[in-house]
């Protein structure tokens, strides 16, 4: 069946139809990853938005449902130039088009999409619509498309009540704003029981509790519409516990200390990110899945100073805070997809919790 991807400057693709037949509106951002798409669909971070993989060739080892980073998809769509119908794996439990059928997700193959792609590095990402209906007349459409807003997101995927995972000489607090399964998974392989905590926890709730390190997760949307959880976060950070802080929680916590955050063109989004670490001036690779980032200019030097730099637009890759037990990163150490490169990160929080006066 045929489909259309229509984009809010009036742009209409034509493509054919995988997956859920179902019309959506979201925002449109690019993902490099070569592999790693079931990754992907099942990040809560994309929550809200539809994903053009600019690999040519995706689903070519079909889905591996162990390998899923949350309970349930929450990504709106998925773009592909070649949707391989059959995955080669022998850890396959199903092809990626049955994966898209069972969790709704609806898909578009058949699209150009290096020129989508360059399209949205040049102009910012954009909202778009994926129908597989043909629209004559395409203005009510688009005002619709330009109207659509990413919000809300993090309550959607938060967990409903906590849960505790792992056992081990650490107690942690995972603060879960739509958190990816291997964070407290990375925790549990050293050794850390791991309470999972919804976002609208109170944060005397996770301190009474006695824990020997906070982790603040990844989330979808904007970090500035999270009054709520910052409140929160200003507590928490007062506690002396030690804080480890990744992606959406790594802006939380900027925003909770009075620096702001700023929407990038058209984000961060694949396996292949260059970041610099400050003091040392090595580089990593690094998994990122952002549209936001910490206003360099907005940090105070008395309270924090840049850790890692993105090597590609000097954007602000991660925060260490001065005397205090808090460090975040942008981008995600616990990889998936992508390189491990900086997985040690949570051997330094595993650090920072045996010896508390660390700072
Ligand atoms: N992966 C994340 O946590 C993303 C954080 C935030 N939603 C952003 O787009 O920048």
């Amino acid at each position: 069946m045929k489909a259309y991807l229509i984009l809010e400057d009036g742009h209409i693709f034509e493509g054919e139809s995988f997956g859920a037949q179902r019309e959506i509106i979201s925002e449109f951002v690019f993902n490099t990853s070569m592999t790693g798409y079931l990754e992907v669909l099942s990040d809560p971070s994309y929550a809200g938005q539809s994903v053009v993989m600019t690999y040519p060739l995706i689903g070519n080892y079909g889905v591996c449902l162990e390998d899923q980073e949350s309970s349930q998809p929450y990504i709106q769509g998925l773009i592909v130039n070649e949707l391989a119908r059959v995955g080669s794996h022998f850890r396959k439990n199903m092809d990626l088009e049955e994966y898209c059928i069972q969790n709704d997700i609806p898909g578009i193959q058949g699209i150009d999409t290096r020129y989508l792609t360059k399209m949205i590095r040049n102009q910012g990402c954009m909202n778009g619509m994926i129908t597989t209906t043909y629209y004559e007349n395409r203005e009510d459409i688009i005002e619709k498309i330009k109207a659509f807003q990413v919000t809300g997101e993090v309550l959607k995927t938060t967990c409903q009540k906590p849960y505790t995972i792992g056992i081990g000489k650490k107690k942690v607090a995972l603060y879960d704003f739509g958190a990816k399964k291997n964070i407290a998974k990375e925790l549990v392989k050293r050794d850390c029981i791991v309470t999972v905590y919804p976002a609208t926890t109170s944060a005397a709730d996770i301190l009474k509790e006695g824990y020997d390190g906070i982790m603040l997760s990844n989330g979808p949307g904007d970090p500035s519409e999270c009054v709520d959880i910052i409140n929160q976060i200003k507590i928490l950070m007062k506690s002396g516990i030690p804080i480890f802080a990744i992606c959406l929680g790594h802006q939380l916590m900027a925003l909770a200390n009075g620096f702001q955050t700023e929407k990038l063109k058209y984000g961060h989004h694949g396996a292949n990110h260059p970041v610099k670490d400050l003091s040392t001036g090595r580089v990593y690779i690094s998994t990122q899945n952002h549209n936001y980032v910490v206003k360099d200019e907005t940090i105070d030097s008395y309270i924090a100073k840049p850790w890692f730099r993105n090597v590609n637009d000097q954007t602000i890759e991660g925060i260490e805070y001065i005397h205090k037990n808090i460090k975040t990163v942008q981008f995600h150490p616990e990889a998936c997809a992508g390189p491990l490169d900086t997985s040690y990160l949570f051997d330094e929080f595993m650090k920072m919790m045996e010896d508390k006066n660390h700072a």
